[in-house]
């Protein structure tokens, strides 16, 4: 096994759009590696992503034009990572946005090149060449750091809106379009055609603000009043994991550990009590105000601002004003 000297991310190509989690991890590892950064592109012959890449600085590109493959499924694309290590050298680490494909091709390949994986990471530094992995453990109460010393490459999966995305002009950008890869056709999978999933409104992980609902805000009375509020600020309504088990929400709408991750100006908590793995996905939220009748509510000790009180006579008060 040759290993590079290089920090590998792969580009999910959602559609021929970059989903815009690779630029986080871009940027993310601009910030911590010493060795190059190289985001390994998938896209059509005709398709032109590079160009949307380069403006986040990474030290080189490697993209893999291939029609077939830029609509493969998760098994292909798995065989053709494979087949570009074994031709260019394991990379010291190898980053995939923890998103469904890449929760999906990230353990398949650690699999094929029995290295380690770390899933869900949320920070990531390095020491020397090791890359340290933070992530929730012990039923999400405490943040463990993991390492693979033994194996390369280092595989992450790191959730979309922890790190923030920053342009920057990389003079010494180095682009290499790869036109030789093998990969085995999946015969036990064919995909038809490809749509992306049906957009709400507002997604939650997009919006700039957001009014969270919890097991204090249940009634249909009391999820009408945030509606209205969220109206009223233009914001999108995000909820805590109880209450997804309402029918109008899913997991798309629910914040923390194991729903999105959020990075609004303003959030707004009504009725939330602040369990750790709710406010693991609130941590990039700029200015925090929150609502409790429990004046020792854990939540407050991530807000900017809080009221002790009826958060839906908040809500309204709040509404009125507007
Ligand atoms: C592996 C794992 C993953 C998880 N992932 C997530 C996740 O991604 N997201 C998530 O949210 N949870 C997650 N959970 C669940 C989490 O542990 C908590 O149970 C959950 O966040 C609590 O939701 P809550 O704050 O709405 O409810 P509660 O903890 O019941 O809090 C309700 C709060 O509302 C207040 N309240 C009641 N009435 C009012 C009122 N009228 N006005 C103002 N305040 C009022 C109460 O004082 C209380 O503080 C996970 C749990 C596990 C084990």
């Amino acid at each position: 096994m040759t290993v590079i000297k290089e920090n590998w991310i792969f580009a999910e190509n959602d559609l021929n759009e970059i989903n815009p989690v690779t630029f986080q991890l871009i940027t993310k590892m601009n910030q911590i590696s010493h060795d190059p950064v190289v985001v390994v592109l998938i896209e059509k012959a005709v398709a032109n992503l590079e160009e949307v890449l380069s403006a986040y600085g990474p030290d080189k590109i490697i993209t893999i034009k291939d029609d077939a493959l830029a609509s493969g499924d998760d098994l292909e694309i798995t065989d053709a990572l494979a087949d570009l290590i074994k031709q260019k050298g394991t990379p010291n680490t190898l980053i995939f946005p923890a998103t469904v494909a890449g929760r999906s091709i990230a353990p398949r390949l650690q699999a094929r090149l029995q290295t380690g994986l770390t899933a869900d990471c949320l920070d990531l530094h390095f020491e020397d060449d090791l890359l340290v992995q933070t992530k929730p453990s012990y039923g999400d109460n405490i943040m463990c750091e993991i390492t693979i010393p033994d194996c390369r490459p280092q595989m992450v999966t790191a959730r979309p809106n922890i790190f923030s995305a920053e342009k920057k002009i990389n003079p010494n950008l180095q682009m290499e379009t790869i036109s030789n890869i093998l990969w085995k056709k999946d015969d036990q999978l064919q995909i038809k055609s490809r749509v992306l999933p049906v957009q709400k409104a507002k997604d939650i992980k997009q919006a700039k603000r957001v009014v969270a609902i919890g097991r204090g805000s249940k009634t249909s009375k009391d999820i009408d009043v945030a509606k209205n509020l969220s109206k009223k600020l233009n914001a999108s309504l995000g909820v805590t994991r109880p209450l997804t088990d309402l029918d109008e929400f899913t997991i798309t709408d629910q914040i923390g550990q194991s729903g999105q991750t959020i990075a609004p100006d303003l959030l707004i908590n009504l009725g939330i009590s602040g369990a750790v793995q709710y406010t693991s996905g609130i941590s990039n939220a700029k200015v925090v105000v929150s609502i409790n009748t429990d004046k020792n509510a854990q939540i407050f000790k991530h807000s900017d601002y809080f009221f002790v009180g009826n958060a839906q006579e908040f809500a309204k008060s709040l509404e009125a004003i507007l």
